[in-house]
């Protein structure tokens, strides 16, 4: 539960609606095109590693193909060329064209003719197609194809925006120098993570994580060695918590982990590995010794976050204090 992705170029779009997609855009753009081609039949295509589902399909009953359907990877349809290509493909008329003899669409269907572009998502990776058919051959002209690409433009300038959405999300979330959740992102998944917690009955323990006389650190050997190692730090925390426990650096050498702890046993033994991760890290990276106090807090069904996190940084507090005398 690191980050949060608001798309994943792998799933399906339908199956994960977004609010950033107008789907309904995305239909009359899809209905304008089969309109302009005067084609019984427009397609929006999304293709994932599990195959093809057609996302948008043009209103018309002359149209085999609803939204929501499925194909199979292999099969041999003409978006699947496009993806595998990264390029455009017009077939004026399949039936003159034996590749296309165990198409499904030209042998049980009797589509004929297919112009397609590629969709991109904002990365580059292929989202799918855009696409009309028609039964009969055709015969389009250059200004067909600048005619389709301008019309994809509008889909690509939706993926577009959710990519430069999801980057702003990760940015204002991230901690830049560790990689890891700044405040604000932590924060986010750790309310998400206490709800989540507090259905299904699990035990979650709030660790604060404070290095021990950092500023010795960072006066005698520098402001750059330091920050190398706040990273270590992080990086070692990370290692030690399951992937769905998160971690935070909310202050300047100051960490946070939320994670699923059953007995306090098993706390005791999460310290231990954490302090020994710490050790080997510093021995492997050849960095200067440095130690760090852990404090924690058990979170309670009836406790907020803002008290789960002071009284966990109370503890670690408390615990350096008794360490100083
Ligand atoms: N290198 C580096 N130093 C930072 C960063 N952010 C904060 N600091 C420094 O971290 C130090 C934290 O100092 P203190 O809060 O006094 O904590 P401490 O020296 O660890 O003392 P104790 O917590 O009492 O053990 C300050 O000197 C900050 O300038 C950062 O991103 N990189």
């Amino acid at each position: 539960m690191a980050s949060q992705k608001l798309y994943h170029t792998n799933r399906f779009l339908l199956d994960n609606p977004n609010d950033l997609i107008s789907i309904d855009k995305w239909q009359k753009t899809v209905n304008l095109l089969a309109q302009l081609f005067e084609a019984p039949a427009g397609f929006l295509v999304q293709h994932t590693d599990k195959g093809f589902q057609v996302t948008i399909a043009s209103q018309q009953a002359s149209n085999p193909y609803p939204a929501g359907v499925f194909i199979e990877p292999e099969v041999n349809i003409f978006c699947r060329k496009i993806v595998e290509t990264g390029k455009e493909l017009y077939v004026a008329n399949a039936h003159v064209e034996p590749c296309w003899d165990t198409n499904p669409e030209v042998k049980n269907d009797g589509f004929s003719s297919y112009l397609g572009v590629p969709v991109f998502w904002p990365d580059g990776r292929c989202f799918g197609t855009f696409c009309v058919m028609d039964y009969r051959k055709t015969d389009y002209q250059n200004s067909y194809l600048e005619l389709i690409r301008h019309l994809k433009e509008i889909l690509e300038a939706d993926l577009s925006l959710l990519g430069l959405y999801s980057e702003m999300m990760q940015l204002a979330r991230l901690d830049d120098l560790c990689g890891i959740n700044n405040r604000r992102g932590f924060r986010a998944l750790a309310e998400q993570r206490i709800k989540l917690s507090i259905r299904n009955g699990s035990n979650l323990v709030m660790l604060y994580v404070d290095v021990d006389e950092f500023k010795r650190i960072n006066d005698e050997h520098g402001h750059s060695l330091g920050d190398e190692v706040l990273k270590l730090l992080a990086k070692v925390l990370k290692q030690c918590i399951r992937v769905t426990d998160v971690v935070g650096r909310i202050g300047g050498d100051e960490f946070v982990l939320l994670t699923l702890c059953d007995t306090e046993q098993d706390l005791i033994v999460l310290k231990a590995r954490i302090m020994q991760a710490i050790s080997d890290a510093i021995a492997a990276n050849e960095l200067p010794h440095f130690s760090v106090t852990i404090g924690h807090k058990t979170v309670k069904p009836s406790d907020s976050l803002e008290r789960v996190l002071a009284c966990a940084d109370q503890d670690m507090l408390a615990r350096k204090t008794r360490r100083a005398y």
